[in-house]
């Protein structure tokens, strides 16, 4: 897990780095993000790690302008402190508030600019294409979408809820917790966690969660889906 600072601050960060039993502890600090202006950042879960994607923080400053992701990148963002202008080729923009995000096809044009200080959660993988499927822009806003049903199980907890099962799946996560805290089981570890913790799980890596604060738990989960993992 790595322990940032929530909502916002120094990107300073505490990791408790796991991979399948292993867990290590050290320090990392931000740094400029590579091509983007007033840009601060931190990497947090990279193909270094074994991942297939990469998540990183963005902490944008003033007049701050982010840069495209690599050809045949899919990119995800999530804002979660300030507010940030996403315009595409055409000139639509869209502001993206707290709660905010927007997926952003390969090689989508577009540009995000901060005009104050905002805090972004960016998700980015190159992208395995499907027959006859056409990705397009998605930009929306948790608050406005319904809860999924989940059967048995759910993804908001509230104060004493848990994961149904110990869940075991080849899907890797990158896990941003937004609010609450609790714990989570991590293969035979278990960790204490609270809003501003970042989880990468592995495949296969056993996981469950319990909600054990006075307020509800919510976490920003990365699930690859609808491919062959083949
Ligand atoms: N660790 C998790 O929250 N896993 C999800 N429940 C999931 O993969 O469905």
């Amino acid at each position: 897990m790595y322990s940032v600072p929530y909502p916002s601050g120094t990107f300073d960060l505490l990791l408790n780095l796991v991979a399948e039993s292993s867990v290590l502890v050290f320090w990392c600090s931000h740094s400029h993000l590579i091509d983007r202006t007033n840009t601060l950042g931190a990497y947090l879960i990279t193909p270094a790690m074994g991942s297939h994607f990469a998540m990183y923080l963005a902490n944008m400053q003033e007049n701050a302008r982010s840069a495209l992701p690599p050809h045949d990148v899919e990119r995800f963002i999530f804002v979660v402190q300030g507010s940030a202008m996403l315009t595409n080729a055409s000139g639509v923009s869209s502001k993206l508030m707290v709660d905010s995000y927007a997926y952003l096809p390969p090689n989508f044009e577009h540009s995000l600019r901060a005009e104050g200080s905002a805090t972004l959660v960016v998700f980015e993988r190159r992208y395995a294409s499907l027959e006859n499927h056409i990705t397009e822009q998605i930009v929306g806003s948790t608050d406005k979408q319904p809860l999924l049903e989940t059967p048995g199980e759910i993804m908001d907890f509230q104060p004493g809820d848990f994961l149904n099962v110990k869940e075991v799946h080849y899907n890797q996560h990158g896990l941003l917790l937004l609010e609450g805290q609790g714990i989570y089981r991590l293969g035979d570890s278990w960790y204490p966690v609270q809003a501003g913790d970042v989880i990468w799980m592995a495949p296969f890596v056993p996981q469950w969660y319990a909600a054990l604060g006075k307020t509800r738990t919510r976490y920003l989960l990365y699930k690859d889906v609808n491919r062959n993992p083949l």
